[in-house]
C-alpha cells in the first residue's frame, strides 16, 4: 500500500518585470524578479484519484502572480513574496500553505557623463537578491532573506595552517594564500503573524540587505582569515548584532582554489611561496563550508 507522504506544486521561473515611474522627476526605476510560488492544501486526490477539481492550476498561479505584482509594491521582495504566499490560503480554503522563492536581478542604473541616467540601467554581475516566504494558515509567515553569487577574491591575507595531519593529507601549509568564494548568505527573521507586521518592517528589510552585503564584504577583505570557516563565522556574528529582528544567519562559501605552479623546469624560472605570481585558477573539486549561527539563549541567571 503507498500513501501520499508529501506533495506541493505550483509554478516555477515565472519571469516579471515591474517599472516605477516618477510623474514629477521623470526618473523610472525598474524591478526584474523570477517567480516560484508552490502550494499545499487539501489537494491529495488530484495525485491518488486522478481528481483535479482541487487543482488551482499552475497556469493560474502564473496568472495571480502578475496580477499581484500589478496591484502591489514588490519591493521589498520579503513583502512581495508574503502578499502572495498569504493570498492562495486566504482565497482558497483547501489551501493550506504557500511557498515563494524570489530572486532579484540586477539592474544597476548607468552612469553617464558622471550622472545617474533616468531609465538606463546595467547588470554589474550575477549577483542576486532572494527570497523565501512560507505562509501556513494559523501559523503565519516564515521569510529568509539571501545574498547569493557574490564573486569575490582577495589576493592575500588568508593563510590555513595548524590542521589535522595523517597519512591521507598532502596539503602543506600556507601563511599566505589566495582565498575566492562565491558568497550565498541567509538570514531568517522571526516569524511574523500578519501583513502588516511584515509591511512595518519594509525598511528593516532594505537595510539588512545592505548591512549583511556590506559586512560580508568588509570582513572578507580586512580579517586575516585563519580559514573560510573563521572568517563566515564573524560575517555572521556580525549580522545577528546589526540586526535585532533576524533569528538564524547562514553561509555557504565555496573554497575556489588558485594553485601555484612550479616553472622551475624552464631556465629555473621562481613561481612558488614568495615568488608565486603566475596561478592556475581551478574549476574543481572545490572546498565547501557551510554554517548556521544562532543567537544564544539567554541565560537563566
Ligand atoms: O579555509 C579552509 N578551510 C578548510 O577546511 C580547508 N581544507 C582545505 O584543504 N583547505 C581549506 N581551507
Amino acid at each position: 500500500m503507498a500513501s501520499l507522504a508529501a506533495a506541493r506544486y505550483g509554478k516555477d521561473n515565472v519571469r516579471v518585470y515591474k517599472v516605477h515611474r516618477d510623474p514629477a522627476t521623470k526618473v523610472q526605476t525598474v524591478t526584474e524578479m523570477t517567480v516560484c510560488c508552490l502550494l499545499e492544501g487539501d489537494v491529495e486526490t488530484s495525485y491518488t484519484k486522478a481528481d483535479n477539481s482541487p487543482v488551482v492550476a499552475t497556469d493560474t498561479v502564473k496568472n495571480t502572480i502578475y496580477i499581484l505584482a500589478k496591484q502591489n509594491p514588490v519591493n521589498p521582495p520579503e513583502l512581495f513574496g508574503a502578499i502572495l504566499a498569504a493570498h492562495f490560503p486566504n482565497k482558497y480554503s483547501h489551501i493550506h500553505a504557500a511557498h515563494v522563492s524570489i530572486t532579484v536581478h540586477r539592474w544597476t542604473r548607468m552612469n553617464v557623463d558622471g550622472k545617474p541616467h533616468p531609465h538606463s540601467f546595467l547588470r554589474d554581475g550575477a549577483e542576486t537578491r532572494n527570497v523565501d516566504v512560507t505562509f501556513r494558515r494559523n501559523e503565519g509567515f516564515t521569510i529568509t532573506s539571501k545574498l547569493a553569487g557574490l564573486l569575490v577574491l582577495k589576493s592575500t591575507g588568508s593563510a590555513f595552517h595548524g590542521f589535522h595531519r595523517d597519512e591521507f593529507t598532502t596539503l602543506k601549509e600556507t601563511w599566505d594564500r589566495i582565498l575566492s568564494t562565491e558568497v550565498d548568505a541567509a538570514w531568517t527573521w522571526k516569524r511574523y503573524q500578519t501583513i502588516g507586521q511584515v509591511q512595518s518592517d519594509a525598511n528593516n528589510f532594505e537595510r539588512a540587505f545592505d548591512a549583511a552585503r556590506n559586512t560580508t564584504l568588509k570582513i572578507f577583505a580586512e580579517d586575516n582569515s585563519a580559514s573560510v570557516q573563521a572568517t563566515m563565522y564573524k560575517m555572521c556574528e556580525k549580522i545577528l548584532a546589526d540586526v535585532p529582528g533576524v533569528e538564524a544567519v547562514e553561509y555557504a562559501l565555496p573554497n575556489k582554489h588558485y594553485f601555484e605552479i612550479d616553472l622551475s623546469w624552464h631556465k629555473g624560472l621562481k613561481n612558488t611561496g614568495k615568488d608565486a605570481e603566475v596561478y592556475a585558477p581551478q574549476s574543481g573539486p572545490n572546498g565547501l563550508i557551510k554554517c548556521r549561527v544562532v543567537r544564544k539563549p539567554a541565560s537563566k541567571l
